[in-house]
């Protein structure tokens, strides 16, 4: 089921002149994790604010369950749970509890239920401990864990996050990972702007990438690995320079990916058996041979050009 539909927005600022969005259009289904990658300055927060209704789109609507709500917040509001620009949507002085009281009422939760609702993602996160601490006293990755708990606390259908492992650990990223695939599995919707692809690899289901404004890549992570993996990929290093026969030898049964001196980056041909090339390559002097799995990082780089956080 579509909760999310977003069609074909395009919004150039006027201030600038820049064409911040083109021409983008995609869904978020219940259930469904969708990372929104690219580069800095791609056009992701523009997008997220026309969706919003923060921004007006100068072309393009937004349908939330069927219904246009282009130009209609107050339905989102009701039904969206929202962290933007990392963890700036709480009282800094307030508690986490006092703050789900109060983002609670503002979704029309009872004190009673903000409380719960707030100690069961305060106890999913491992926070409990912290349900008292003012917010100022608490790390930067907490602070970001208690803004997502905030956006959550109404149990929203569909959540908006832009970037929210910014300053989160490894363990705090875990936790973030497997929380949100506990809400998707509940059926919320997610949609996550982030620079992280391995993280998107991890708890997305589809992934979405956007340069200079426009949609270049939309596909499910699943199919788009597996097409990725389709053929075998491998790195030999070899404990000579290969002769100019080994190598015309070595590129009958292989590709060459990628050569620095004595390491080989290489998939097999098309029809190639594992068998051939690993007959191959017993008659060459090889000292070490590693299968490569190959990530998001390459289409990010294939579609992108060069890699992100630059
Ligand atoms: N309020 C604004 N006025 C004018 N130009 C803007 C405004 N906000 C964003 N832009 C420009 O629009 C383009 C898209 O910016 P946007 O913030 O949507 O990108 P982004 O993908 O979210 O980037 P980042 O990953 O750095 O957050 C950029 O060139 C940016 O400079």
């Amino acid at each position: 089921m579509t909760l999310l539909s977003v069609n074909n927005i395009s919004k150039t600022y006027r201030k600038t002149k820049k064409r911040a969005v083109s021409d983008v259009s995609f869904k978020v289904n219940a259930g469904d994790i969708v990372a929104f990658l690219g580069p800095n300055g791609a056009g992701k927060t523009t997008t997220l604010k026309i969706i919003l209704n923060l921004v007006s789109p100068d072309k393009g609507s937004i349908f939330f369950d069927g219904k246009d709500i282009t130009n209609n917040n107050l339905f989102l509001l009701k039904n969206t749970g929202v962290l933007l620009e990392g963890s700036k949507n709480m009282f800094w002085a307030l508690s986490p509890m006092e703050n789900f009281i109060y983002w609670g009422g503002q979704r029309g939760l009872s004190k009673k239920e903000a409380k719960k609702r707030g100690e069961e993602l305060l106890k999913t996160f491992g926070l409990l401990d912290k349900k008292y601490t003012s917010i100022t006293m608490l790390s930067r990755g907490m602070q970001q864990i208690i803004g997502i708990c905030c956006a959550m606390i109404a149990k929203p259908r569909l959540l908006i996050l832009d970037e929210p492992t910014l300053g989160l650990d490894l363990n705090a990223t875990q936790i973030m990972t497997n929380s949100l695939r506990l809400l998707s599995k509940s059926g919320v919707g997610i949609l996550i702007t982030t620079h992280q692809l391995d993280f998107a690899q991890e708890v997305a289901n589809k992934i979405l990438l956007i340069n200079h404004g426009k949609l270049v890549f939309s596909d499910s992570v699943k199919d788009s690995l597996e097409r990725l993996n389709k053929r075998i990929i491998f790195e030999v290093a070899f404990s000579r320079t290969l002769t100019a026969k080994e190598v015309e030898k070595l590129l009958i049964y292989c590709e060459e990916l990628k050569k620095t001196d004595k390491i080989y980056r290489l998939s097999g041909r098309e029809k190639t058996k594992l068998t051939e090339i690993l007959k191959m390559l017993s008659e060459l002097p090889v000292i070490k041979i590693e299968t490569v799995t190959r990530g998001l990082d390459e289409i990010f780089k294939y579609y992108i050009g060069r890699n992100n956080d630059d």
